[in-house]
């Protein structure tokens, strides 16, 4: 039965732990996928290469606002997919190879469960018999998969999830995007800029719930005129396909018709097909495996971290997260803690969206005194100079100018939302920020300078 001094489930961030500091460990690492993990393979990276090639097409649909006028000549879709995943899959194999070519560490190629404490059972993907695996410490960052509806996934029709729509051969003349969430946001902008006609049906009344009420308002309105958004239209019976290859879904609206079907509807922690409780981890209700601030499970020697134990399914904080197991494998004696106090995040859809901290809306339902300021882009000369009428920053702050959140739609929201990460993160008020830097003229950052200075704070702060 091999043992090591530490196994890693899952490629993605665990991937990330061993680095020369583990040289002299034997260390095991266990995929049953594509090496490398969601992010790397179907989700951020690839996705937001489709993202930019989406935002040229619609920079060139919009060219004739400023008087270039423009038009696209045709859209080669197997080009750009076979752009993006001619440059991902290298990396992937390349960082399999890269391993299996190092001494200490021993790749496994299966599906790990846990079978007692800190013993997995790894099921070969090429078959074969199943292998026990031992540990002195088990990593787990086996991340999550799309959830399917029963409605869908019982029908036998044919649908797609992030993790192979972006390799289909052709643009679907119609696409049905179920979900109203990031995925569906990301997917509906790359699909209709590059010639698909969109439906997104979501269960809830607004789309991106999760955002700041009066950011998922206004997107759910801008969204209705690029795409037949339906609202509270989960579907309600089976999917149907007719012989053409039409695929028929039936919702609280009546039908859609529809050639392809994009199921996101929200992705499950991985826990479940691990076994985690075997292995002594405790599990939430919604499945992501508990751990404390130091990312260890309930299990002695246990850690985990990711979209399996995580409440935020973001690279950034998984990366975090493994930072923190990395360094508390090493330094067992001087323990880090995850910080997750002001965890950000952008929506690349269109226009952007990102934010931190809290939402009006939180401020409001935990009885805390807030301010708001919407400040628009188009109130800045860069944001004339884009002719942006929908573009807004809306800062969340209490009275005193202490910044609670920040709220972003519009180009360039994920970038543009940065120094507001800083300054939530660092305890930087409102004021100070506003009047003791330089903001260069005529620059996009004006417009959050402006909202700073907006804010109906307490005249005795200023
Ligand atoms: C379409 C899409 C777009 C996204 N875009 C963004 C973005 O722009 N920004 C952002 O911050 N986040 C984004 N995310 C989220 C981000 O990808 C995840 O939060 C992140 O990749 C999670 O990393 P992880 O290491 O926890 O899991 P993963 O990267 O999923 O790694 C888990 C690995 O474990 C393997 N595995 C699972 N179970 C087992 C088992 N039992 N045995 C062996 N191996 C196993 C899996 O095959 C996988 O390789 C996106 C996600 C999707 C789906
Ligand atoms: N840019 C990014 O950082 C990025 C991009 C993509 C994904 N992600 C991560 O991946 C996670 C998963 O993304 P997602 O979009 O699948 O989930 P999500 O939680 O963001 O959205 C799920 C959506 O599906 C809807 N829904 C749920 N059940 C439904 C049903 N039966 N019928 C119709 N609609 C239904 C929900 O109302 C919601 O709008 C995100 O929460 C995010 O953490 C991040």
């Amino acid at each position: 039965m091999p043992h090591h001094d530490l196994v890693i489930i899952g490629t993605g961030s665990g991937n990330t732990i061993p680095d020369e500091r583990f040289a002299d460990m034997d260390v095991a690492i266990v995929e049953h996928g594509v090496y490398g993990g969601t992010c790397l393979n179907v989700g951020c990276i690839p996705t937001k290469m489709y993202v930019y090639a989406a935002d040229v097409a619609e920079t060139i649909r919009r060219a004739g606002t400023y008087g270039v006028d423009a038009s696209i000549d045709k859209i080669r879709w197997a080009d750009i997919r076979d752009r993006v995943f001619g440059r991902i899959d290298p990396i992937s194999a390349g960082g399999q190879r890269y391993r299996q070519g190092q001494d200490a560490t021993t790749v496994y190629l299966g599906h790990a469960r846990f079978t007692g404490d800190r013993t997995l059972s790894v099921a070969p993907t090429d078959g074969g018999d199943p292998v026990t695996v031992t540990g002195d410490r088990v990593v787990v960052a086996a991340g999550s998969r799309p959830g399917i509806p029963e409605v869908i996934a019982a029908s036998g029709v044919p649908f797609h999830t992030s993790d192979d729509v972006m390799r289909l051969d052709e643009v679907p003349r119609r696409l049905t995007i179920i979900g109203g969430g990031y995925i569906a946001a990301e997917f509906a902008h790359v699909f209709s800029a590059l010639g698909a006609e969109v439906t997104l049906a979501t269960r809830g009344p607004a789309l991106l719930r999760e955002q700041d009420e009066e950011i998922s308002a206004r997107f759910t309105e801008l969204a209705a005129h690029r795409w037949n958004v339906l609202l509270e239209a989960a579907p309600t019976a089976p999917p149907e396909q007719r012989p053409d290859g039409t695929i028929v879904v039936h919702c609280h609206h009546g039908t859609i018709e529809t050639d392809a079907l994009l199921v996101a509807t929200g992705r499950i922690p991985n826990s479940d097909r691990l076994d985690a409780e075997a292995g002594g981890l405790a599990v939430h209700p919604d499945g992501r495996i508990v751990v404390d601030d130091q990312q260890r499970t309930t299990a002695e020697g246990v850690w985990a971290l990711g979209d399996i134990s995580s409440p935020y399914q973001l690279k950034h904080v998984a990366n975090h997260e493994a930072k923190i197991v990395q360094h508390n494998l090493l330094h067992p004696d001087e323990p880090r803690v995850t910080n997750n106090a002001h965890v950000p995040s952008a929506v690349f859809t269109d226009p952007q969206i990102a934010s931190i901290g809290l939402r009006e809306q939180d401020c409001r339902d935990r009885g805390i005194r807030y301010v708001t300021k919407t400040q628009r882009y188009g109130d800045v000369a860069f944001g004339w100079a884009m002719e942006d009428t929908t573009g807004v920053v809306k800062l969340v702050a209490s009275p005193d100018g202490t910044l609670l959140g920040a709220h972003l739609m519009g180009p360039e929201a994920s970038s543009l939302v940065q120094p507001l990460i800083q300054a939530i993160t660092f305890g930087l008020d409102a004021r100070t920020m506003a009047e003791r830097q330089y903001w260069i003229h005529p620059a996009l950052p004006e417009v959050i300078e402006n909202a700073l200075l907006g804010l109906p704070l307490d005249p005795e702060s200023w």
